[in-house]
């Protein structure tokens, strides 16, 4: 059987450097490209590759795809930034391409999968809700895409759901201290030296409180997921936002 012909963008990065390896050593997949900054993009047609895997930035992001998406290359994404109007000009690319399949994953990890999924869950039990991420320090971006998406969720499941506002009784705060406000979800972004990429979804009601926490220890918690992402996007045509959609969970 022919390997999956594969490339990396943003090869010398954190976690595409970790993909780079990922991808070589999976004996379904051959790894035809490792590209870093500046590194012109016609070298994945010459290449041959069939998907890109894209670990860059928000900066760099939409250029990428929309090269991937017009000569009919898969993309597996995982760099953050994503907003309805940047979704909103990837669906009309896909659209003129109609075979060709994009997974956009906030996250990769199964335990940060599972964290969204339980969150959104446990959502409409809970009279307040808030989430905490906690992020080495040379994350460019916050909140992170997968607090992002979490507070989402969780506000779409509230939402369904009709659950009133959150009790919150501050008047006088200073600018941040109660966090973004996210579909009215608040998230607090932490950033320390010794981290890598964890969150809590804090939950409470009379008398009791529930705390979903993930920690990603390793960028090798990413690897699973990106590996599935390149074997099932082919098979998935257009946009698939969430890994979730890939794992068959219920
Ligand atoms: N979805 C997930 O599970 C997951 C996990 C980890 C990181 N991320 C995201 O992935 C992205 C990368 O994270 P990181 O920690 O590796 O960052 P990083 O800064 O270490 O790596 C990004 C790399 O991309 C390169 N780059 C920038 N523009 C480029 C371009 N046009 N072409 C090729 N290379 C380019 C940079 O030079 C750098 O080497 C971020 O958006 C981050 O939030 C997602
Ligand atoms: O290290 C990062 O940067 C990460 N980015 C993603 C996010 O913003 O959610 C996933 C976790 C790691």
């Amino acid at each position: 059987m022919s390997k999956l012909r594969v490339a990396v963008l943003g090869a010398k990065g954190r976690i595409g450097a970790e993909a780079v390896r990922a991808v070589a050593a999976a004996e379904d997949l051959e790894l035809v490209a490792a590209l870093g900054r500046g590194d012109g993009l016609e070298t994945l047609v010459e290449a041959g590759a069939e998907v890109a895997v894209e670990l860059t930035e928000p900066a760099s992001v939409m250029d990428n795809l929309e090269f991937c998406v017009r000569h009919g290359i898969h993309g597996v994404v995982g760099t953050t930034g994503w907003t309805d109007e940047r979704l909103a000009r990837l669906e009309g690319w896909l659209d003129a391409s109609p075979t060709t399949g994009v997974l956009i994953a906030p996250n990769f990890s199964i335990g940060a999968v599972l964290t969204m999924r339980f969150a959104r869950q446990a959502a409409r039990f809970f009279e307040s809700v808030e989430v905490i991420e906690l992020h080495h320090p040379n994350k460019v971006d916050a909140p992170s895409g997968t607090a992002a998406r979490t507070a989402q969720l969780i506000a779409e499941a509230r939402r369904e759901a009709g659950c009133a506002p959150q009790p919150d009784a501050t008047t006088t705060a200073l600018d941040g201290a109660r966090g973004a406000d996210v579909d009215g979800v608040p998230v607090h972004s932490v950033r320390l030296r010794g981290l890598l990429a964890h969150q809590e979804v804090l939950l409470g009601g009379e008398g009791e409180t529930l705390t979903i926490r993930h920690d990603s220890t390793h960028h090798s918690s990413f690897m699973p997921g990106i590996l599935l992402g390149v074997r099932r996007v082919v098979t998935a045509p257009g946009l698939t936002f969430g890994l979730e959609h890939f794992l068959d969970l219920d």
